[in-house]
């Protein structure tokens, strides 16, 4: 990131996440945070109208929020920087198992990130003495409730590190307006067997507000 009139795109899906984003930013001029709703096709709308709107030059756009973890990989309370953004279940089941838009021939479900920038902010985030990790972020239609459900995801895609429901859409309304895109995610849940009561919303937007705090040293 370079010029003082660059400004960064935060997209996040609700007000509680914008306000633990806005807290961690502490002012810091340089951002935009939009509530751009949940799901990946609000996201993408969201996103893309921000993006189109004359006058505002963005120089990177980063979808924020909380999200499940995968076990063994982002414990809750943790923070995970994607290293790729997947939309796992995008695509077709066959009865030899799922087929990805990527092998039906229809384009990718996958979007790179700025893996440089990634790199920075998942070292920035760990040198606050965050625990951190990089790692796949899948987007999903439906919250996984099932340990089956969750063990296809990991064996589709190995090393995943969390789960949600937005990263995709943001990040491909960001590639069609050649702007990078980084995902970061505050872990409130295991991705497993659906258990509401057990989501540390608490825990995962104190670490969101975190994160932002060591994002304002990485985006200069
Ligand atoms: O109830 C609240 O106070 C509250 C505060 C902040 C956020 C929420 C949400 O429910 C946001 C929905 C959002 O959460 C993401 N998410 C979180 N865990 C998972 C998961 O295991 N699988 C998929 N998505 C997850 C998702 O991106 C939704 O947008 C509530």
């Amino acid at each position: 990131m370079g010029g003082a009139d660059e400004r960064v795109l935060i997209v996040v899906s609700v007000p509680p996440e914008r306000d633990a984003v806005w807290r961690g930013l502490d002012g810091d001029g340089r951002f935009d945070v939009l509530v751009g709703g949940v799901g990946t096709a609000q996201a993408a709308a969201s996103t893309t109208s921000a993006l189109a709107k004359s006058g505002t030059a963005y120089s990177l756009v980063i979808c924020m929020g909380i999200a499940g973890g995968f076990a063994g990989r982002a414990a809750v309370g943790s923070l995970v920087v994607a290293s790729e953004i997947i939309a796992a279940d995008l695509g077709a089941e066959t009865p030899d198992g799922f087929c990805s838009i990527d092998e039906l021939g229809f384009g990718s479900a996958r979007v790179e990130v700025d893996s440089r920038l990634a790199a920075a902010v998942t070292r920035s985030i760990g040198e606050a003495g965050l625990p951190v990790c990089s790692g796949p972020v899948l987007t999903v239609t439906t919250v996984t409730g099932t340990a089956e459900t969750a063990a296809a995801l990991e064996a589709r895609v190995p090393g995943a590190a969390a789960e949600a429901m937005e990263g995709y859409g943001v990040a491909v309304a960001a590639r069609a307006h050649g702007v990078p895109v980084l995902e970061i995610r505050a872990i409130s849940n295991a991705v497993g067997p659906r258990d509401r009561a057990a989501w540390r919303i608490k825990e995962a937007l104190d670490a969101l507000q975190a994160a932002c705090s060591a994002l304002r040293e990485v985006v200069r």
